[in-house]
């Protein structure tokens, strides 16, 4: 077998196998088994051309190419996989550089809505996307201590645009790199607003598949403000299992339902810790939380995240747990996180069918 990964803005992979030419019906089949989604809503992703079948996935999941290359091979003779996150939300919105815009929310203060952010962003990296970082916490921006780079500021060659910082392979903008925390600290809301605008707009963010939005705990007007400004594409909410986080996870999705942000899943932090000498789970703030707010609210519920050290002592520390420790059992409960998120948004921007815009024909 014949197997070439180049860069992810390029084909990413191709092989031949001796078995004779597959149909593009049997590759829909496949596909539509491995992803788990119906014929109609794979077909578009397979091409014919006089070389063979091309495929492109439209969203982030490289680390799933092998697996998908052995069950392809069985139908087919040669066919090219690559991946090219599809564009959602408005067609006409401005930031076409960026594919999607996501909001991540929490109800409740300190759930681990920062290092959800954090690691889901390293994760959609790791799975081949172009990710960035917005750090709308206006009050408490922490996205720049834990991509340990808070002593940056960005550059700016105008005066008016600025430069976003890269950290770990990933680009951020926050208003903890431009301000002191006191500063921003005694800022009202329509001021707060401003400031994230501008950070939105006057970032030169480069080509992007994906902008996290890590937005400020809470669901007061300034996050209605901010849920209703910032053209998102849909929202993960944060939460911890306990009831009283969920309470506040329910205004949460309450909210974006309210301005029509569509809920992409839930993601339970700290679900249990795991004894690493006996392995035997703990479930410290309650459990089963995450399946209940999703399932009553009909989201998925992107994954269970336990409560560990690493993942404390890589953020809070500005290290890449998921970049440095990518064959972790924390690492891949991020990875299958966000391989699910970067699904369920597909299939939302498919319910929007004029948004979609696969090819990018200017690539
Ligand atoms: N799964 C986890 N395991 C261990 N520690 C965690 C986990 N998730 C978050 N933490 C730790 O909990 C603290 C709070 O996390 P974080 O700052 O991400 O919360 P937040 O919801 O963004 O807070 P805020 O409401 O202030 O914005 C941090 O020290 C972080 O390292």
């Amino acid at each position: 077998m014949h197997h070439q990964i180049t860069s992810q803005r390029e084909s990413s992979l191709f092989f031949k196998s001796s078995q004779s030419s597959a149909s593009a019906e049997q590759v829909v089949n496949v596909l539509s088994g491995f992803f788990q989604l119906c014929p109609a809503q794979v077909k578009g992703w397979v091409e014919t051309s006089r070389k063979g079948l091309t495929i492109t996935l439209p969203f982030a999941c490289s680390s799933r190419s092998d697996e998908l290359e052995k069950r392809l091979s069985e139908v087919a003779d040669k066919v090219e996989l690559q991946q090219k996150v599809a564009f959602s939300g408005q067609p006409k919105r401005a930031h076409r550089s960026i594919r999607n815009l996501v909001a991540v929310a929490s109800g409740k203060g300190g759930v681990g809505k920062s290092t959800s952010t954090v690691n889901l962003a390293l994760a959609l990296q790791a799975e081949g996307a172009r990710v960035g970082i917005l750090d709308a916490d206006i009050y408490g921006p922490s996205i720049p201590i834990m991509l340990g780079n808070s002593q940056e500021h960005p550059t700016s060659s105008d005066n008016k645009h600025m430069q976003p910082l890269e950290a770990h392979g990933l680009v951020a903008n926050s208003i903890g790199y431009l301000v002191s925390k006191d500063d921003a600290a005694i800022w009202r809301g329509p001021m707060a607003s401003r400031a994230l605008q501008q950070l939105l707009n006057e970032t030169l963010w480069p080509e992007l598949d994906y902008l996290l939005i890590d937005l400020p705990p809470g669901t007061g007007d300034i996050q209605l403000t901010l849920a209703q400004q910032i053209p998102v594409s849909g929202a993960v909410v944060v939460t911890t299992p306990q009831n009283i986080a969920l309470a506040d996870a329910q205004k949460a999705i309450a909210m974006f339902n309210k301005v029509n942000v569509p809920v992409l899943g839930v993601l339970e932090n700290m679900s249990y810790h795991q004894c690493e000498k006996c392995g035997h789970k703990e479930y410290l703030f309650a459990r089963d939380g995450g399946e209940h707010i999703s399932s009553h609210n009909q989201v998925p519920l992107l994954g269970h995240i336990p409560l560990d050290i690493h993942i404390r002592e890589y953020t809070d520390s500005g290290k890449a747990l998921i970049t440095e420790r990518p064959d972790s059992p924390l690492s891949q409960a991020y990875g299958a996180a966000a391989r699910q998120l970067a699904l369920e948004l597909y299939l939302h921007s498919l319910k929007a069918p004029q948004a979609i815009d696969i090819s990018m024909q200017n690539d």
